[in-house]
């Protein structure tokens, strides 16, 4: 079906931008308006609801970003026809409608907001459980009906009733504590919890299988999320286990309970009563058994309201947009779904890393390749991390990191930013093959408690071929460039930078400033970088048997240890094949000039 069918509810200011250039965020479901503030400024958003599934592929090609609830279906074929999506947000806990795996494969990161609708969910399980134990609902509806059927609607108080738990999570935790607040006493089932955290929060029994629970509870309720694992795990052989005056609630995911089951279980009086919140189908199909449940006298049914309060929304919104607003901008996400967890702490050490790495990757691409792809492509790189840094498991950032400085400055980049799900993807693309590697501790003193060394090999040299290296290190929250090939360096990695490979003879930086003064460029910082000590030796030693020849771009130096790096930072932007760039290689004594843009 074509878009024209869209029922929109564009706001002016998003079909006004629609033509603009800006990356795009489709939002096909109601959404707070507190988060897509945040993403207004810099991205078009358009909200648009009522959508068809037909009408999400057509429109998706020309989105950045999808922000959705538990309404649309992000299927395979959606993510396959996403050719620009980098991320896909659910402003919510489940992520059942997102085909998570087809996400990850196509690099796209599918984030959510883990814990800012728990309360509400967990308030509505215990208004349901309220409402179940008092005919709430028929009472409400009878009424309505100007009927007074007060004897047909006596119920039951939830004090010193068992409440069983199965999923003891974000959610069960807090309905956990709720329900022991209403003076029940509490008993679950988790394979994953923690019988501390079980204890602590008052649960009198963490039991092993549903055969220890069933029979016990006067109430059960579920919040695991809906998996192979956990669908139809209540059929009809476990409802039939239950107390005939047990009530079962479900604020989880419609198919935990198997609907035919469910229906029969009250039908035939093997359980009093259900709260359900959610179905298989929502809405459900006419005649089917969600449809039969909802429509059921004993049970008092929502429509999937359990994160629909102001605060949840609004906590979600804003949970999801800041992640959207980070990824599109290259940033981190705090929850992606599909990439390991960062943990606030983990992320404040990692930040300054990922940006002195994702520098080192930009510097090696423009320095040593010349900003050509294709020297990059097929190569082979070592990344090593030295000291504390080579404590941290969850690396992923920082490889990522040095795969989106490597390709970054590459023209063919293939618009599509690098990031923590799809940057082992990319590499792989380009031929890129990196090494990580952790030296703890190597014995050498350190001047630094973290370090990190990118070392780049010729392809199929088996590391034999020349290599090139650059080492950085971070002080405070201030990147540092320590070492350029065979060059002790100590410059901040920054903005626009010119790179002269020279003999270290009086002179030279005069010349450099006259070339640059002519053309008008503004020095803005200016370091000479002598060779390391190890390549001073080197030089010295060659120089010593044959008097001649030193690797890299060194032809003949004659005099090896009077090479020297000279590093200026300059003010506005250069082209590579500017004029300035050229009289600057042509200058005397200097040997090569790369332009670096950071
Ligand atoms: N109705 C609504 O509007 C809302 C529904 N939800 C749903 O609530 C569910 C739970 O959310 P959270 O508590 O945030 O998730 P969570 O991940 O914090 O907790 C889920 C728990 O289920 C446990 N679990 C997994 N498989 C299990 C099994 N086979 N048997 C027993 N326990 C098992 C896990 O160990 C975990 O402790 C999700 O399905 C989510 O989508 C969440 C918010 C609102
Ligand atoms: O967060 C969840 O898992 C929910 O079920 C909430 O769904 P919703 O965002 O209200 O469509």
């Amino acid at each position: 079906m074509a878009p024209s069918a869209i029922t929109s509810d564009t706001s002016s200011a998003g079909e006004a931008a629609a033509s603009d250039n800006r990356p795009r965020i489709l939002v096909p479901e109601k959404v707070s308006a507190e988060g897509l503030a945040l993403l207004h400024k810099l991205y078009t958003v358009d909200t648009r609801t009522g959508l068809t599934a037909e009408d999400l592929i057509a429109l998706i090609p020309s989105y950045h970003g999808l922000i959705v609830r538990s309404e649309t279906k992000v299927t395979a074929a959606v993510l396959a026809a996403g050719s620009k999506l980098r991320v896909v947000a659910r402003a919510g806990v489940g992520v059942d409608n997102i085909d998570v795996s087809a996400a990850t494969g196509h690099g796209i990161i599918v984030v959510n907001s883990p814990s800012g609708n728990i309360a509400a969910a967990a308030e509505h399980t215990i208004a349901l459980l309220l409402a179940t134990a008092r005919n709430v609902g028929r009472a409400d509806a009878t009424l309505k009906a100007a009927k007074w059927e007060r004897s047909k609607l006596v119920g039951i108080e939830v004090g010193r009733k068992t409440l069983g738990i199965i999923g003891l999570g974000k959610v069960g935790m807090k309905v956990a504590r709720m329900a022991i607040g209403l003076g029940m006493k509490v008993v679950a089932l988790d394979p994953y919890a923690s019988a501390d955290m079980a204890k602590q929060a008052g649960v009198e029994a963490l039991v092993e299988s549903l055969a220890d629970l069933l029979p016990v509870v006067d109430f059960l309720t579920i919040h695991t999320p809906l998996l192979a694992s956990t669908l139809n795990l209540l059929g009809e052989a476990e409802l039939q286990k239950m107390k005939p005056t047990a009530r079962v609630l479900n604020v989880a995911r419609g198919g935990v309970y198997n609907e035919e089951a469910l229906l029969k279980a009250l039908d035939e009086g093997w359980i009093a009563g259900a709260g359900l919140d959610v179905f298989t189908a929502e809405p459900p199909a006419l005649d089917s058994a969600a449809a039969r449940l909802a429509a059921h006298p004993k049970v008092v049914a929502t429509p999937h309201l359990g994160a629909s309060t102001v605060e949840a929304q609004e906590n979600v919104s804003m949970d999801v947009c800041t992640q959207v607003l980070e990824i599109l901008r290259g940033g981190l996400p705090t929850a992606a779904v599909n990439a390991p967890l960062i943990m606030p702490e983990e992320y404040r050490r990692l930040e300054p890393f990922v940006r002195l790495i994702e520098r080192m990757g930009g510097l090696y691409t423009q320095h040593f390749a010349g900003g050509r792809g294709g020297m990059v492509g097929g190569r082979r790189f070592e990344l090593v991390y030295h000291g504390e840094l080579a404590e941290i498991s969850n690396t992923r950032p920082l490889f990522a990191a040095l795969v989106k400085g490597l390709v970054s400055s590459i023209s063919d980049a293939g618009g599509r930013d690098v990031n923590i799900v799809n940057a082992t993807l990319i590499a792989r693309e380009r031929g890129i093959a990196i090494d990580e590697k952790h030296v703890r501790n190597d014995g050498s003193p350190a001047l630094h408690a973290s370090l990190v060394t990118l070392r780049s090999f010729e392809p199929g040299g088996g590391g034999t071929g020349h290599e090139q290296v650059i080492e950085g290190y971070v002080s405070g929250k201030v990147i540092f460039i320590s070492k350029l090939d065979r060059f002790a360096a100590n410059f901040h990695p920054e903005g626009v930078l010119l790179v002269l490979h020279n003999y270290d003879e009086p002179g030279k930086i005069g010349n450099v400033g006259m070339v640059l003064g002519k053309h008008g460029i503004n020095i803005k910082f200016m370091q000479v970088a002598a060779l390391n000590r190890e390549a001073r030796e080197a030089a010295a030693a060659a120089a010593a048997s044959s008097g001649s020849v030193v690797d890299g771009p060194v032809v003949d130096t004659g005099d090896a240890a009077k090479e020297a790096l000279m590093i200026l930072g300059v003010d506005g932007d250069i082209a590579r094949d500017s004029e300035v760039v050229r009289e600057l290689g042509e200058a005397e004594g200097i040997l090569n000039v790369s332009l670096v843009r950071l």
